[in-house]
């Protein structure tokens, strides 16, 4: 089974890492001057410095390489995984595509498994999420994950092939579910660094990553997920990743928030476009999503940590 990975920045180069330790694996990005670099120096320097590429990495940006993938893992930020499939479909046309982005798109509303499904209607498709960090990944830190494939059997054989020795994958045919716990912890991620930022203290993040969990398993119920998944590894397993670690740029972006401090624009942050997404959809469908609603309201600058969280306790008190 010939693999490859679309996109290299830090999680497609960590995966490509991860993967050739068992096979021969691609790392394709588009940018011709950067692979030339990458492949001479071995070394992805701007996105995962001081991790090495292994000789049984090919890295590649010539589209061809994607045709001959037989499985392509996409590692590209969730706003721009539609961009990316619509330039490539042609190469894409009957591969098995694993969605590795965590989020929900602006525009649409829709995860990363509905986007491909638009796209690319019929493509046989996974979702790989959970807790990992990219470089946790490269240097060979455990971590687990999930693999998630409403195909079952498909989603066996991508489980064996995508596992490493100290990256160990669980299945799930949960995708709505899977997809949901991925995008939502990385909008509780910002509200937690929002409030360790703002000296709100450990209690304020335990109660906003157990709230925040709360409202995560209530919608992906109404979503049709099983509520079991959001106590799994794609969801409660990476929300407390990203809820405690300042390795990642979602908690970050919340402290930055919190200290009144500016945030590089140029850092992935999915959250913050996955906030102002959910917080539409769910006033929409008339679905309560506090934690959300307060995130979108950040993001946009529409309120200040003091005023956000001063709305999260002024709500009326209800049952747990
Ligand atoms: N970094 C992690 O630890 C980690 C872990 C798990 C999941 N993820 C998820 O992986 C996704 C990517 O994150 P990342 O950390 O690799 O981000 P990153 O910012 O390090 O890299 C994103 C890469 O995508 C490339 N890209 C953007 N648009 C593209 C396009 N149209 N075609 C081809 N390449 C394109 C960029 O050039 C860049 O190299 C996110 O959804 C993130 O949530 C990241
Ligand atoms: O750096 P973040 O916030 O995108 O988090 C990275 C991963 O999603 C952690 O599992």
């Amino acid at each position: 089974m010939k693999v490859a990975v679309a996109g290299a920045g830090a999680f497609g180069t960590a995966l490509a890492i991860s993967i050739s330790a068992t096979g021969p694996v691609t790392l394709w990005l588009r940018d011709a001057g950067e692979a030339e670099k990458l492949d001479t120096t071995r070394e992805n320097a701007r996105r995962l410095p001081g991790a090495r590429l292994p000789d049984s990495i090919t890295v590649s940006s010539d589209a061809r390489a994607l045709a001959e993938a037989d499985v392509l893992l996409l590692a590209v930020p969730m706003q721009k995984l539609r961009g990316f499939l619509q330039d490539h479909r042609a190469q894409l046309a009957g591969r098995t595509l694993v969605a590795c982005c965590k989020g929900i798109e602006l525009e649409t509303g829709q995860g990363p498994q509905d986007v491909i499904a638009d796209v690319l209607p019929g493509s046989p498709l996974a979702l790989l999420t959970g807790p990992g960090f990219a470089r946790d990944i490269a240097i060979g830190l455990p971590t687990a994950m999930t693999l998630a494939c409403a195909d079952a059997p498909l989603g066996e054989v991508l489980q064996e092939r995508l596992s490493s020795v100290t990256l160990r994958l669980y299945r799930s045919t949960d995708v709505t579910g899977a997809a949901l716990g991925g995008a939502l912890k990385n909008v509780v991620a910002i509200a937690c660094g929002a409030a360790i930022g703002a000296g709100l203290g450990e209690s304020a993040r335990a109660a906003l990553m157990t709230r925040g969990n709360a409202e995560m398993t209530r919608l992906a119920a109404r979503r049709g997920a099983d509520p079991a998944t959001l106590s799994g590894l794609s969801g409660f397993g990476d929300l407390v990743l990203t809820c405690t670690s300042e390795q990642s740029r979602n908690y970050r972006l919340g402290l930055s928030l919190g200290q009144g401090d500016g945030f590089d624009p140029a850092v992935t942050v999915e959250g913050a476009a996955t906030a102002r997404a959910m917080d539409s959809a769910a006033r929409a469908a008339g679905d309560d999503m506090p934690i959300t609603a307060v995130v979108a309201a950040l993001v946009e600058n529409r309120l200040d940590v003091p005023q956000a969280m001063r709305h999260l306790l002024s709500r009326s008190l209800k049952e747990e």
